[in-house]
């Protein structure tokens, strides 16, 4: 029966940062694309393609409030929806992420127009990101909390994305980069908050496997989008098909 006992907290955290094997820092396309491997088109797909996940975000931290009764945990919670949406004058630090993600859309050569049509969105990227929406609109709320926490992973490939493009494609404006910076300390605190309702939920072994299933989902939703933009964008696209 012992092979049933939880897990310690630390063992059980520990558990959960060792799916970062998983995680698409290590998908081909994204090495290709933080080794400055390639074309401008294929930067343009990508940042295109992720801003149906930037979108969905928002869509994604409502549903998980609408399902929880906690006020302690909503009050948290709001600021996510908060930090992508923006609010107030939509300037500066309030711009929210939706928007800055514009700016780094701009940066790379598309327009505002090409990005909110989402007419570069492949089937593949809108059911990966769109699965996500709908598992946190359909689970217990402390589940779509635990799905949020690849962000445990995301700090590195920012910093990775903010030391390596600005000589790798120098043709990408510098302010485009915004979006990268200001999500460090923001998913730091995310993920907090985050381990913090993992592992009040984990409270049984069966229940701590679970919380691991549902990273992995996560890990293979982010996963699935890359495999989505990788098969669009190939090296020899034809140039009238190019972003
Ligand atoms: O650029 C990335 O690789 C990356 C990954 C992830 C992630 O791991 O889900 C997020 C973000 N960025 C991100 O910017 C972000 O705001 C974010 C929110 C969430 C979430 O699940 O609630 N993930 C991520």
């Amino acid at each position: 029966m012992s092979a049933d006992l939880p897990w310690s907290p630390a063992e059980f955290e520990a558990r959960l940062r060792a799916k970062e094997s998983g995680y698409h820092i290590h998908h081909p396309f994204n090495k290709r694309l933080n080794s400055g491997a390639l074309q401008p088109f294929q930067v343009r797909g990508w940042v295109a393609n992720r801003f149906y996940y930037q979108q969905a975000i928002p869509m994604k931290d409502a549903a998980v409030m609408a399902n929880c009764e906690d006020r302690a945990t909503r009050r948290r919670w709001i600021e996510r929806m908060l930090d992508h949406d923006g609010h107030g004058d939509h300037e500066g630090q309030n711009a929210g992420g939706i928007e800055t993600w514009t700016r780094l859309g701009m940066a790379v050569g598309l327009s505002r127009e090409d990005l909110w049509s989402h007419r570069h969105v492949q089937p593949g990227v809108r059911f990966a990101v769109d699965a996500y929406v709908n598992f946190a609109r359909r689970a217990p709320w402390r589940e779509g909390v635990i799905s949020s926490l690849t962000e445990m992973f995301a700090p590195k490939i920012h910093a990775d994305r903010l030391a390596g493009w600005p000589s790798m494609y120098p043709w990408i404006a510098a302010e485009g980069l915004a979006y990268f910076r200001s999500r460090i300390p923001l998913a730091q605190r995310d993920v907090e908050h985050g381990l913090e309702v993992a592992i009040a939920f984990g409270d049984t072994r069966a229940k701590q496997e679970r919380a691991i299933e549902i990273l992995q989902f996560k890990l293979d939703v982010l996963w699935s989008l890359l495999d989505a933009v990788e098969r669009a964008y190939p090296d020899d696209l034809p140039e009238e098909r190019r972003p």
